[in-house]
């Protein structure tokens, strides 16, 4: 059985105006097409500043598009996140597309395990429930049981970054985007996190990410997809 196509980006296009350079454009992505399937593992790689940071947020919905489509399967339907609504894009954070960036950014002053839960809470869990699902991945990804309860602003870079990654796991979605969300960690938490996003696609997510280490790039990807800057405008 073939697995179900759940992303297609369609002649996409992505151009940024540069308002203090008297409105220069600067071409990001252009003319890309790219199909993602469940339980696979798209790495795209590429050198620094050939957009691979921009598609992912394009894709988002941070930035739009200045072309083209961003088909994902939600809820049973197709839908174009380029033309979806500001209500529409919310529900497919909430429910299809998780993302994962290199920086934790949260409330001050809320505990660890209860930033982690949350994701889970607001998709109908228990509290009981998501706060033990939390510890699990807390442990696993080894953080402390001492730090749950305090928040993370004073904590180390590759544990804020694990905490993130706890939160934006928890809840299983059917793709994930992932932007160097292993920047900061040391080989063994690395690890933990390859075989966690080995568990997501064998329970069918579709993984697209970037990872600068070549370790994890080799441990994780199903295939890669190349990129390339563009010429100036
Ligand atoms: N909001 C923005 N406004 C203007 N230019 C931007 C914006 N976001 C990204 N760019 C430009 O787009 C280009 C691609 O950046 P991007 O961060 O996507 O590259 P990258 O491949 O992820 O690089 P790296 O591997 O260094 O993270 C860069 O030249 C960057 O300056």
């Amino acid at each position: 059985m073939t697995a179900a196509l759940m992303l297609e980006l369609r002649d996409l296009s992505k151009s940024f105006e540069l308002h203090h350079q008297h409105g220069a454009r600067l071409n990001v992505l252009r003319g890309l097409n790219l199909r993602l399937h469940a339980g696979e593992c798209v790495v795209l790689s590429g050198a620094s500043g050939a957009g691979k940071s921009t598609l992912l947020r394009v894709i988002y919905a941070n930035y739009h598009p200045s072309f083209g489509a961003v088909h994902v399967r939600h809820d049973g339907r197709w839908l174009d996140l380029a033309r979806a609504t500001p209500h529409e894009v919310l529900d497919v954070r909430r429910h299809t597309l998780g993302y994962v960036s290199q920086f934790l950014r949260v409330i001050p002053r809320v505990p660890t395990l209860d930033i982690v839960a949350e994701p889970l809470l607001q998709n109908g869990a228990c509290l009981e429930q998501a706060r033990e699902r939390a510890g699990n991945l807390l442990s696993r990804l080894n953080v402390p049981e001492r730090l749950w309860q305090l928040p993370p602003g004073t904590f180390s870079g590759g544990e804020q970054q694990r905490v993130n990654i706890a939160r934006g796991l928890i809840v299983p979605r059917p793709i994930l985007l992932l932007d160097e969300p292993t920047a900061s960690l040391d080989a063994d938490n690395r690890a933990v996190v390859a075989e966690l996003l080995e568990e997501a696609r064998a329970n069918g997510s579709a993984v697209l990410g970037i990872f600068h280490d070549e370790d994890m790039r080799e441990r994780v990807a199903t295939r890669l997809f190349p990129m390339q800057a563009l010429e100036a405008a």
